[in-house]
């Protein structure tokens, strides 16, 4: 199966309504992202049920802790199945090797990725937790910082994703949430891009949430998403 580059991330209180949206979906046409609201009140079965039904499942816990505690929480995802997971840079070099190392070389090892600085963030509100300067020099040395420690790709904004494959060649990942189509609401998103416009500047995967499961109509949000990224003239 080829990878799909559209990751919809169920950001649901239960496992109800993801399971609904799992099923309308196909795992041909994309992943699915399983995060710390629906994973906390759900648990692993939950995962497990995702990949039983074929789809790549990237859990998205975003660890962030000593190398130790970070490397058996990789051990116990790689469990599950799971295509892809994701740690924080920021919790450095060390703890990101050790990730890294927990989930060993076999062929079908999830990937691992590594959060560079969360899309929510503006320069403002970076410079409030001690990282002054604008954000696209964080993410350039966090990624590299990721690719030191033989980590599979970053998770960083569309806008940051041409920097990340300058810095880091076109075989590292970016995984770019932050999606907004101009016909979705932006929310508590900062650095946002459009679809088509978010694969033109470098990504490798788009993960998208509220545009689709909070759409009065999820697939046919869907489906004028997919029409964006083929690059369809909009539909009169
Ligand atoms: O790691 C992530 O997936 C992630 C990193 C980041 O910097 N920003 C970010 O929004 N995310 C996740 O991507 C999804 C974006 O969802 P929407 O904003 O609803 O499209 C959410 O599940 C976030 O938890």
């Amino acid at each position: 199966m080829s990878d799909p580059k559209l990751i919809i991330a169920l950001d649901y209180p239960e496992a109800g309504p993801a399971l609904a949206l799992a099923d309308r979906l196909s795992p041909a046409r994309c992943a699915l992202k399983v995060g710390k609201e629906l994973f906390v009140a759900e648990g692993p079965r939950l995962v497990e049920q995702l990949v039983g039904r074929g789809y790549r499942v990237f859990l998205d816990l975003k660890f962030h802790d000593i190398p130790n505690t970070v490397a058996g929480a990789c051990r116990s995802a790689a469990r599950l199945g799971v295509w892809m997971v994701n740690v924080h840079a920021l919790g450095g070099s060390e703890m990101m090797q050790a990730a890294r190392e927990a989930l060993g070389d076999s062929n079908d090892r999830p990937l691992l990725t590594a959060v560079t600085v969360l899309t929510s963030h503006s320069d403002a509100t970076l410079h409030e937790i001690g990282l002054a300067g604008p954000a696209d020099g964080a993410v350039r040395r966090l990624a590299g910082l990721a690719q030191g420690a033989r980590v599979d790709g970053v998770v960083c904004s569309a806008q940051e994703a041409g920097l990340v494959r300058e810095t880091c060649g076109g075989a590292f990942l970016r995984v770019t949430p932050g999606i907004r189509p101009q016909w979705a609401a932006r929310g508590d998103q900062t650095r946002v891009l459009g679809p088509a416009q978010a694969l033109a500047r470098g990504a490798t995967h788009l993960v998208v949430g509220r545009p689709v499961t909070q759409a009065d109509d999820p697939m046919a949000a869907l489906h004028r998403l997919e029409a964006e990224l083929r690059g369809d003239p909009p539909a009169s």
